[in-house]
């Protein structure tokens, strides 16, 4: 045991002398040589010129480095070789982590702490951020990307007004505020968006219970969205086309009756009217609601009454309070209606089949390649982040949710009549 220990500490040292001598560079030297021998220099006569590393700034993600580049090379060289630049940074020779030796204790047991030490030598996993403001900004990004997060209550604790628990990312947890308008949802099959959209729903209904809305449209035949039924919150859960036709001509019906009262007490939006109810539309699957998918001629006429109701939400809903999110396993240009799509400002995709459905969904590819369930590329019109989204447990949602749970007669027991021009039926905004 002696013996092994000291054989093991005498390595260690070893390899922490030949770091010592080789290693010297830090990532900031380390881009500027993989960016050399990848050919990112220019000629000029006999003269070489390289970038030149300008400054480099400690943040709380990592390091940003910043550097000048020579006339005749852009952001798009260095960005093909985004991969190079990542996989030098990750080379299995990086370096041990030469302060874990210096925290030994010599209390507790040498041969495992060793053992950690080099265990962790191989999981450097840093990512690369690049941009470009007349100096080239490369962000190395050293925070661990987990495969998995649970999701804890205390993460509810953490959002503020509208916002939601989304995910972790390179820079930390973050939260997605629903103010922002519809989402589109896309991912492959058994790859999280069902155990997001839970989460979504928990989230709303805990954090804004009087205040939100809910129409479950879930199209795939599961029972994904049956938990929330008594949940007071939830106007109505569409479980086959004829519902979610009535439940989306009801809410347009609504959104419509608001809109003229918007116009006729001159308010331009929710915020400016001062009313604090929020009513979010969730459609899952929205290939089963497709015109272009859909065959029979009825079935057909109902998809197309569907989709002009969603494509009047997505238009003019969300200054009138109405959130849509819109998902889809199955991202085709025929699933993915143009009208909903230009009118989603966030997409939060999980893995897709193949590079083509991530373009539809995310105008770029990337999404065929997401490792794990849970990973999703977060796009808004503030930039692209990749994202690990938490899972949240079925007996989690219903203690979350539980304090809000009625028996309630529902809308879709008694349907399927259309909604009746009876007073009892219409939209009451004083209500609101
Ligand atoms: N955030 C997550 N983190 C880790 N694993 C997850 C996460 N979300 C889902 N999974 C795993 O993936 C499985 C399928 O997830 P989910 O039901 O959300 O799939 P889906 O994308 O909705 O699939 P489908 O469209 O076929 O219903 C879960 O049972 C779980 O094992």
């Amino acid at each position: 045991m002696l013996f092994e220990i000291l054989s093991t500490s005498v390595a260690a040292g070893l390899v922490g002398m030949s770091y010592l001598k080789t290693s010297q560079l830090d990532d900031g030297e380390k881009i500027k040589k993989i960016a050399f021998n990848c050919g990112l220099y220019v000629k000029e006569g006999k003269e070489i010129k390289a970038m030149q590393l300008y400054r480099k700034k400690k943040r709380d993600w990592g390091m940003e480095y910043i550097y000048r580049i020579p006339l005749g090379l852009s952001l798009a060289d260095f960005k093909k070789r985004t991969e190079h630049l990542r996989d030098g940074l990750n080379n299995r020779k990086n370096p041990i982590d030469l302060q874990a030796f210096l925290q030994i204790d010599f209390k507790e047991n040498l041969l495992q702490q060793i053992k950690q030490i080099f265990k962790y030598r191989y999981v450097s996993d840093k990512d690369i951020e690049l941009s470009y403001d007349g100096m080239l900004h490369i962000k190395v990004l050293d925070r661990h990307m987990p495969n998995q997060i649970y999701f804890e209550e205390a993460m509810l604790g953490q959002c503020i007004d509208w916002e939601i628990p989304l995910g972790e990312s390179r820079y930390g947890f973050l939260h997605h505020d629903m103010e922002r308008g519809h989402i589109t949802l896309a991912g492959a099959t058994r790859k999280g968006k069902t155990v997001f959209l839970k989460l979504l729903i928990t989230s709303l209904i805990n954090q804004n219970p009087d205040n939100t809305k809910l129409t479950l449209i879930d199209l795939k035949g599961g029972l994904a969205f049956s938990r929330f039924k008594n949940a007071k919150q939830v106007e109505m859960v569409a479980t086959d086309l004829d519902s979610a036709l009535v439940a989306l001509k009801q809410v347009k019906k609504e959104m419509e009756q608001m809109k003229g009262w918007f116009d006729k007490n001159g308010c331009e939006d929710i915020k400016e009217a001062g009313i604090d109810l929020r009513h979010f539309i969730i459609v899952d699957e929205a290939a089963q609601i497709s015109p272009n998918i859909l065959t029979g001629k009825e079935e057909k006429e109902k998809a197309r009454q569907c989709e002009e109701a969603l494509s009047e939400i997505a238009r003019i809903g969300a200054g009138l309070g109405y959130r849509l999110i819109y998902c889809s396993q199955y991202p085709t240009a025929d699933v993915m209606n143009k009208q909903i799509k230009q009118n989603c400002d966030t997409v939060i995709t999980y893995k897709l089949r193949d590079a083509v459905a991530s373009r539809v969904v995310l105008d770029e590819s990337g999404a065929e390649s997401l490792p794990v369930p849970g990973r999703a590329i977060y796009k808004t019109p503030d930039g692209v982040q990749i994202i690990q989204t938490p899972f949240i447990e079925n007996k989690t949602i219903e203690k979350i949710i539980k304090p809000h749970i009625v028996i309630k007669a529902r809308k879709e027991d008694a349907i399927i009549e259309e909604p009746t021009t009876h007073r009892g039926n219409t939209f009451e905004l004083e209500e609101m």
